[in-house]
């Protein structure tokens, strides 16, 4: 990965407002960000956080309100947005409905008068390259869901686009499709060595496409990190929640373990890393945290019983009275009290929240 000084898009105290009827709203709200070049960086985050706007100013859709975004060291500040450099891409393609599917791939190709028959040798690359080889005849009007956001893709990186803006590119796409193309993306971007920023709610999706993910909660990036660092290592108990660990109980951090109510976890192994300080802290459980033993373990009440995927889940309750989901084997189970073992690998120690 390419990072050298001032190359790619460096964001600094970004702030971006709509008008609201008791004054400005903030949707971002000081934002900083640096994608090198050759990175590949999610925007993870719950609809409403920000992610959108954030994305629209570094594009220059939307004035920004404080901040600054440059390019390789350049402030793009009055830099509208066809002269940034950037391609865009959106959740419902936008193709143009009277061009062939050739016809939107090369389009900002012509715009850059490149030669005919270079255009041609491009955009056949580029639909071999998101496997729509032969489609170049096509009206897009025939085409599917899936296949029109790969001609998408493929106009969008036809110009060799300095940062690819995309926003939810997969988010009209049923589950399936979408877990498949997730795939074919990240192998595109990589093999095109594309510079990105990618706007998703789908924690799935931000995981398998980015190098690293910017975690935002309400308009301010609470995270960025490379994807299984902040599995492991979320920085506090907001990204923790965020990445779907909870409930969260006590723990006490001494010489490298958290003590808990159910037992010691060793910091830095499995799920249970980052740097911790000694004192206070809040164990996080994964939904595969607590095991049901058949001995030893923490005595808990059996709240409800489901089977799911070839297993039971129960739903327990904790010894503080907060209930947690503990796996069982493939038999359904009956008792009313179970023990139950903790999983350190699936369960995360992060610093109490601030303030
Ligand atoms: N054009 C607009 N006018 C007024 N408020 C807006 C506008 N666009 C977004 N907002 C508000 O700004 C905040 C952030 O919205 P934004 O679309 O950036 O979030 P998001 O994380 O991309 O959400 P989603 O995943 O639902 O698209 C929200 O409170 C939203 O209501």
């Amino acid at each position: 990965m390419v990072n050298n000084e001032g190359a790619g898009l460096a964001v600094r105290d970004l702030v971006a407002t709509y008008p609201g009827a008791d004054g400005p709203a903030t949707a971002v709200a000081g934002v900083d960000l640096d994608v090198p070049v050759g990175e590949v960086v999610a925007l993870l985050g719950a609809s409403g956080s920000g992610k959108s706007s954030l994305l629209r100013a570094v594009a220059g859709l939307e004035p920004v309100a404080g901040g600054t975004v440059r390019w390789a060291g350049r402030d793009l500040a009055g830099v509208p947005v066809h002269l940034r450099g950037f391609g865009l891409m959106f959740q419902d393609g936008q193709l143009f409905p009277h061009r062939s599917v050739a016809g939107n791939v090369g389009y900002g190709l012509a715009m850059a008068r490149l030669p005919r028959a270079e255009r041609r040798r491009r955009v056949q690359r580029l639909l071999d390259l998101v496997g729509l080889t032969g489609f170049g005849p096509r009206a897009v009007r025939t085409l599917s869901g899936g296949q029109a956001q790969r001609v998408a893709l493929a106009r969008a990186l036809a110009p060799q686009p300095a940062l690819l803006l995309l926003d939810e590119p997969l988010s009209a796409l049923d589950r399936g499709l979408r877990e498949h193309l997730t795939g074919e993306l990240r192998d595109i971007l990589r093999a095109t060595g594309t510079t990105a920023l990618y706007v998703t709610h789908d924690h799935d999706e931000a995981f398998t496409v980015a190098d690293r993910v910017a975690v935002m909660i309400d308009g301010r990036l609470a995270q960025v990190d490379a994807p299984d660092r902040l599995w492991r290592a979320p920085a506090g108990r907001e990204v923790a929640a965020f990445l779907g660990y909870g409930p969260f109980l006590p723990a006490q951090v001494t010489d490298g373990a958290a003590r808990t109510a159910l037992g010691e976890v060793p910091l830095g192994h499995g799920g249970a890393g980052g740097a911790v300080p000694p004192g206070p802290a809040l164990l996080g459980l994964a939904p595969t945290a607590l095991r049901v033993s058949g001995d030893g373990g923490i005595p808990v009440d059996v709240a409800a019983v489901r089977f799911r995927r070839g297993r039971s889940e129960l739903d327990v309750v904790l010894p503080d009275g907060q209930r947690a989901t503990a796996v069982a084997g493939p038999h359904p189970v009956a008792a009313r009290r179970v023990r139950v073992r903790l999983d350190p690998a699936a369960a995360v120690v992060v610093p109490t929240d601030r303030g």
